[in-house]
């Protein structure tokens, strides 16, 4: 296993990057240090953090078989992960979420699989646009909540990175596009006109931002919905997810409910809060050794 050392070594890495950015006034990852860091930075050093520790504390050596998920805050996972070695990874399968992910695993030289190979999988590790205090959250951002939602049911654990803007109360009070359904393309009219008439007048369509006419295509062929729900639906995320599910022509929803065994949140000041299950409450330094937190 990786030493407790590297996390220090990323550390110092990322406090050069801030001494590349003299003109921002406040460094909330060294306060020390006079040189400072742009938003974007501290965002990206929380989801670097998130992810090693996770990596550290869940992806084990008995460990063969394991999920990549998607999102901006993966790609730290899987460094992680190669950071491990090549005696561990190569009796491993790794297997994607999607599109992005299998790039990563192929580009890192790890072992691809799938999940009709391997139903069961030791421990999945993915991204999530919002997680409540509950651990349930919001994902989909991405368009791969289908397939993440399989890998994170296959997998005997299932954990959560991100940076401390996803950490929440109830979801939906950060990320605002609404909860992500992946529906059967020609049944989306009919949805759109349920999903209004269910309590989410706002639903729409995922339309390509860049360089596609018409919506986004998922890797499963199909299109995306976005529907915001008020906050007395988002309060109970298990019965909204129900009722969503029924509706026909509806694939898949981008809540996932009572999944997570953790969700490591990388903090602003370069820390790492842990959510368990069970409700505790974990902060560890990354400077500290395991040994000594
Ligand atoms: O659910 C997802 C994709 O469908 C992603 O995991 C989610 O969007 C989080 O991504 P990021 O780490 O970039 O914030």
């Amino acid at each position: 296993m990786p030493s407790p050392a590297l996390l220090n070594l990323d550390r110092e890495y990322v406090l050069a990057i801030h001494s590349a950015f003299p003109d921002f006034e406040h460094n909330p990852v060294n306060p020390n240090v006079k040189a400072v860091a742009p938003v974007l930075s501290t965002v990206e050093a929380a989801k670097r953090f998130a992810a090693f520790t996770a990596v550290d504390r869940h992806v084990l050596q008995q460990h063969k078989i394991i999920g990549i998920g998607s999102g901006s805050t993966v790609p730290y996972v899987v460094e992680r992960i190669v950071a491990q070695g090549e005696d561990l990874n190569r009796d491993r399968v790794f297997i994607p979420t999607g599109f992005q992910s299998k790039e990563l695993i192929v580009k890192a030289n790890l072992r691809l699989g799938d999940v009709d190979q391997y139903p069961t999988i030791d421990v999945t590790i993915d991204g999530a646009d919002e997680v409540d205090h509950d651990l349930n959250c919001i994902k989909g951002g991405g368009a791969c909540h289908l397939r993440e939602k399989v890998l994170a049911e296959a997998a005997e654990t299932w954990v959560i990175v991100a940076d401390y803007r996803k950490n929440s109360q109830v979801l939906g009070t950060t990320y605002k596009a609404g909860v992500p359904i992946e529906v059967a393309p020609f049944a989306y009219a009919k949805l759109l006109q349920n999903l209004h008439r269910l309590g989410s007048p706002g639903a729409v369509l995922r339309m390509a931002q860049t360089s596609k006419a018409g919506p986004i295509v998922t890797d499963n062929g199909n299109f995306v919905i976005d529907a915001p729900f008020d906050e007395e639906w988002m309060k109970e995320p298990h019965d909204l997810l129900t009722k969503i599910k029924m509706l026909t022509g509806v694939v898949e929803v981008g809540l996932f409910c009572g999944m997570a065994e953790a969700a490591y949140f990388g903090t602003a000041d370069g820390n790492v809060t842990i959510k368990w299950r069970d409700g505790r409450v974990e902060k560890v330094d990354v400077d500290k050794p395991a040994s000594k937190q």
